[in-house]
């Protein structure tokens, strides 16, 4: 027999948007109804964030052991237990996910549906034999990797986000589609862990990413002796032996690369083909379920958030999707997006991380200047041996910061005190003023907002109150 259901907010995915909308609203007192087709936690928790940095964690350990001998320590070439390394990673995921549980849903007071939702009408999902009529719905349902059509990749083995962390296995040679967050530390994360790796891209690396900052990471994983092809148009694949063998064409000439286990990580496209929106009269395009800056659908009733929504994609991303959904549809505040205060990351080594405009978006400002400092000279990192990367600032004319991008170490970390100084409105002057640490990297925010006053160095008028200072003993 089916069953009606009518809570105020009906939450389709529980995934990292998902799940941040539903726990909160039910710890305020509001009827949750929550519907998830697979596993709790969705890509972030199963097969992104956690199981990629998980295994860039044990990337970073066996590089460590091949650089040692920078610092008088005889370098060994690790020996990797694959089997063990997959373990590592699933208990990495398994000591996380009990946050993510069914359990503690409902304990929360959550009805949770396993099931696959989809609309019946603008008011109705069903989910199973369940019929749900709520006052809110939220879309939450994420993204899926995008595969292109390329010639013979339907008929060769591939791997994705997806499958590629349930591999128990050494890889020999990793062949990535796609320079792309996911494809880098990937690649980085094979290669460390004994892989040899080639990377095809039909545009240059990290394209969403600052250009010189890309750079820094290309050259990185160019050390590291992974073979990056940007600019290369993949022909036809097809399996070759055990393997798999590329066709493309880089400059004009056609090259083929054989490989044992090839990644597919050329984009993600939104999780929508099951949820028949028409009925709901929700628009979508390419990228996602179309929304305005409340994240409101076309449908009054309905919101969406996170991946769904399309780039940038990110768990914070998600989890601040979903802070401002539950302002809107819980205490109908009228919060509205504003990605200039979301962070864009990238976790290879060296990692980068990127907030407010981008340089090419300062550009516009008149006046605006770029305050720099490089990681070489950072008293820390020559400590540490980490002296690849700079920090720059964005600043307008008037000295507030309008971006900052930071490629190098801890760069991930870092950039949570620039999101602050965005958020706030700072002045780069207020970054001059603290004090930082020492010897730590965060003393790069303090030295690249000292350069804003360079300038002053050479006014005479400056010169001449000091020494005039000066006579007065
Ligand atoms: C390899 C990789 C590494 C990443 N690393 C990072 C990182 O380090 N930092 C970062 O910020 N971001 C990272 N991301 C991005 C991050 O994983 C996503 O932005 C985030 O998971 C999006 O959360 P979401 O809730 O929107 O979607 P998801 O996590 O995809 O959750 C959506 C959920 O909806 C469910 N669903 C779909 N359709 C239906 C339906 N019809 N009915 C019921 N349930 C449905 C799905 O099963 C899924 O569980 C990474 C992504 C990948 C692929
Ligand atoms: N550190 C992080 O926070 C992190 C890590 C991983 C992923 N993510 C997020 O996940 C999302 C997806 O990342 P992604 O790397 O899958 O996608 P992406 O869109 O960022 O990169 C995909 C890359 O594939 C290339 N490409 C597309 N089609 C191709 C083809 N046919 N042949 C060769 N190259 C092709 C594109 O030029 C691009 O460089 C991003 O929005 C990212 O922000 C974040």
């Amino acid at each position: 027999m089916s069953e009606l259901l009518r809570p105020d907010l009906c939450i389709i995915g529980g995934g990292s948007a998902g799940l941040t909308v539903a726990a909160a609203a039910a710890q305020f007192g509001v009827p949750v109804v929550l519907i998830e087709r697979g596993p709790m936690g969705g890509d972030c928790l199963n097969s992104g964030c956690v199981p990629s940095k998980s295994l860039l964690a044990a990337g970073k350990r066996a590089q460590a052991m091949r650089d040692a001998g920078l610092f008088g320590i005889e370098p060994v070439e690790p020996k990797i237990d694959y089997a063990a390394l997959h373990d590592r990673i699933h208990g990495v995921i398994t000591a996380i996910a009990p946050n993510d549980s069914v359990e503690r849903f409902t304990a929360l007071g959550v009805r949770v549906i396993q099931d696959e939702a989809r609309f019946i009408d603008k008011r109705t999902v069903q989910a199973g034999d369940i019929k749900i009529k709520a006052r809110r719905f939220i879309i939450a349902t994420g993204s899926s990797p995008a595969v292109p059509d390329i010639p013979g990749l339907s008929t060769t083995p591939y791997l994705t986000n997806e499958s590629i962390f349930e591999l128990t296995e050494k890889v020999s040679h990793l062949i990535v589609l796609g320079a792309g967050p996911v494809g880098l530390e990937l690649a980085q994360a094979y290669r460390r862990l004994g892989a040899h790796v080639t990377v095809l891209d039909r545009a240059r690396p990290l394209s969403q990413m600052d250009e010189e900052a890309a750079r820094v990471v290309q050259r990185s994983l160019e050390d590291e002796r992974i073979v990056i092809h940007s600019e290369a148009s993949v022909a036809k694949v097809e399996s070759a032996g055990s393997g798999v063998k590329v066709h493309f064409e880089k400059g004009g000439e056609a090259m083929d690369i054989e490989g044992s286990h090839l990644l597919v990580a050329t984009g993600r496209k939104p999780n929508i083909e099951s949820l028949d929106l028409k009925k709901a009269k929700i628009r979508t395009t390419d990228q996602g379920i179309k929304v305005n800056k409340r994240l409101k659908t076309r449908n009054g009733r309905v919101y969406a958030i996170g991946d769904v929504t399309g780039p940038p994609q990110f768990t914070h991303m998600a989890s601040h999707h979903a802070e401002l959904v539950l302002r809107n549809a819980v205490f109908r505040l009228r919060p509205s997006l504003d990605l200039t205060k979301v962070p864009r990351t990238l976790y290879t080594d060296p990692e980068v991380a990127e907030i407010g405009l981008t340089e090419e978006q300062a550009r516009k400002h008149s006046g605006m200047r770029i305050l720099r400092w490089p990681y070489a000279d950072n008293d820390r990192a020559q400590a540490e041996g980490e002296t690849e990367g700079f920090i720059k600032v964005f600043t307008d004319r008037n000295g507030y910061i309008l971006g900052c991008v930071i490629a190098g170490a801890e760069a991930g970390e870092l950039i949570a005190f620039w999101a602050l100084a965005i958020a706030r409105n700072s002045k780069v002057g207020d970054v001059a003023g603290l004090i930082f640490p020492y010897p730590t990297l965060s003393e790069l925010a303090k030295r690249a907002a000292i350069t804003y006053y360079r300038p002053l160095l050479r006014k005479p008028y400056l010169q001449r109150i000091a020494a005039w200072l000066r006579k007065l003993g």
